[in-house]
């Protein structure tokens, strides 16, 4: 019956291929995954993998570049096996996209086995996220934030905060429920605004203490209750540099896993050029500083990691490419640089 049900799914969707972009496709199908449990099981059985080990992600090395492995629900079970475990495990799971085939791509963390015998078992080793991000590209980032985000919502939503009793995760992981009185839980995220303060010639980056060395980024601040964006942007650059916003425009969002899943919403914002005297909010950061462009393009041009120089300073270094910081940054660059002199 699950064969019969498979064979005219795949005819189904081949169908869908002729009819709909890929996009469309794949959005349609996800949606599906979330939807019916029974599905999202089948597509468990012929997907692929991404493992963590309590929230470090599994990574493996080929040459100097690191990338984060796909493992096959086969694989994925053979190694379950051998370490004793349920193949049941794979429902522990959570969907975190597909590829343009309509094949689906789970995460599963492996907390509860040894991190060593995975690890030599699979030839590659568990990293924690941030430093991973260093060594990862774009997609491989994006994919491990969101599957991290979700493993972690889901360790931390066990409980219903109303009733006390245990909630249940549907197969895909896009909810949690409690059956006493069907309340749904959905992951959460918090808005954050990253801003990009410009007094017309020169950018300001700032650093907080726990950054490593010479690395500085964007103001960033979580939004209040009750906050518009604007009013966020307003506030955060008061509060940690001791200057006003004359004007700000939005430019870009990105999904962020630290501390617990927010939602960046990069902004532009200028002040006025007279009244540009940083005064540091010391409680949230341990320095900030205006750059002129010459400053910014040398360090868009270092490797993201701390430098030491010669007078025993670092050198200005700034957050990876897919970072939206780093995007603010190379459109203020871009900008600054297509301005009439
Ligand atoms: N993607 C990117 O390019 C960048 C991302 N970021 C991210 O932006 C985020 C926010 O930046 P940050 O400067 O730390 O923010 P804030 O300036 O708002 O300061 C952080 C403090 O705000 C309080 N806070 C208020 N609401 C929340 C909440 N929902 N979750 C956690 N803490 C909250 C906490 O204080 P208390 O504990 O005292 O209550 C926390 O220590 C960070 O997670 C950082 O990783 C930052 C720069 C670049
Ligand atoms: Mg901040």
């Amino acid at each position: 019956m699950a064969m019969l049900y498979q064979a005219v799914y795949r005819r189904a969707s081949f169908m869908w291929c002729r009819l709909h972009s890929t996009y469309v496709r794949k959005m349609r199908y996800l949606f599906e995954l979330k939807e019916d449990d029974g599905l999202c099981r089948q597509a468990q059985n012929s997907g692929t993998f991404y493992l963590f080990h309590n929230l470090f992600p599994f990574l493996q090395k080929v040459g100097s570049k690191h990338f984060a492995s796909q493992i096959s629900a086969s694989e994925l079970k053979r190694i379950l096996k051998k370490f004793k475990q349920d193949e049941q495990k794979l429902e522990d799971s959570v969907l975190i996209g597909c590829s343009d085939e309509c094949m689906a791509y789970f995460a599963l963390d492996l907390g509860s086995l040894e991190k060593m015998d995975i690890e030599s078992e699979l030839k590659g080793s568990f990293t924690e996220l941030w430093k991973a991000f260093f060594q990862l590209d774009g997609k491989d980032a994006r994919l491990l934030s969101l599957a991290q985000a979700l493993l972690r919502w889901h360790d931390t939503h066990r409980y219903c905060s109303k009733t006390g009793q245990p909630t249940r995760k549907n197969l895909a992981g896009s909810k949690r429920v409690c059956h006493t009185n069907e309340i749904i839980y959905y992951p959460q995220m918090s808005p954050v605004v990253i801003t990009l303060v410009s007094d017309g010639s020169r950018c300001l980056l700032a650093r907080q203490a726990s950054f490593p060395q010479g690395m500085y980024s964007a103001l960033a601040g979580f939004c209040d209750v009750g906050e518009t964006l604007e009013e966020t942007v307003r506030r955060e650059v008061a509060e940690e540099v001791g200057l006003e916003v004359k004007s700000m425009w939005y430019s870009a969002s990105q999904h962020w896993p630290f501390p617990n899943s927010s939602l960046m919403i990069a902004c532009h914002a200028m002040v006025w050029p007279q009244q540009n005297e940083i005064r540091v909010n010391k409680l949230e950061l341990e320095a900030a500083t205006w750059f002129s462009l010459e400053e910014v393009v040398e360090a868009l041009r270092r490797e993201p990691r701390p430098l030491r120089q010669e007078d025993g300073r670092f050198s200005l270094w700034l957050p990876p490419k897919w970072a939206i910081a780093h995007q603010l940054i190379q459109e203020w660059v871009k900008q600054q640089s297509t301005m009439p002199a």
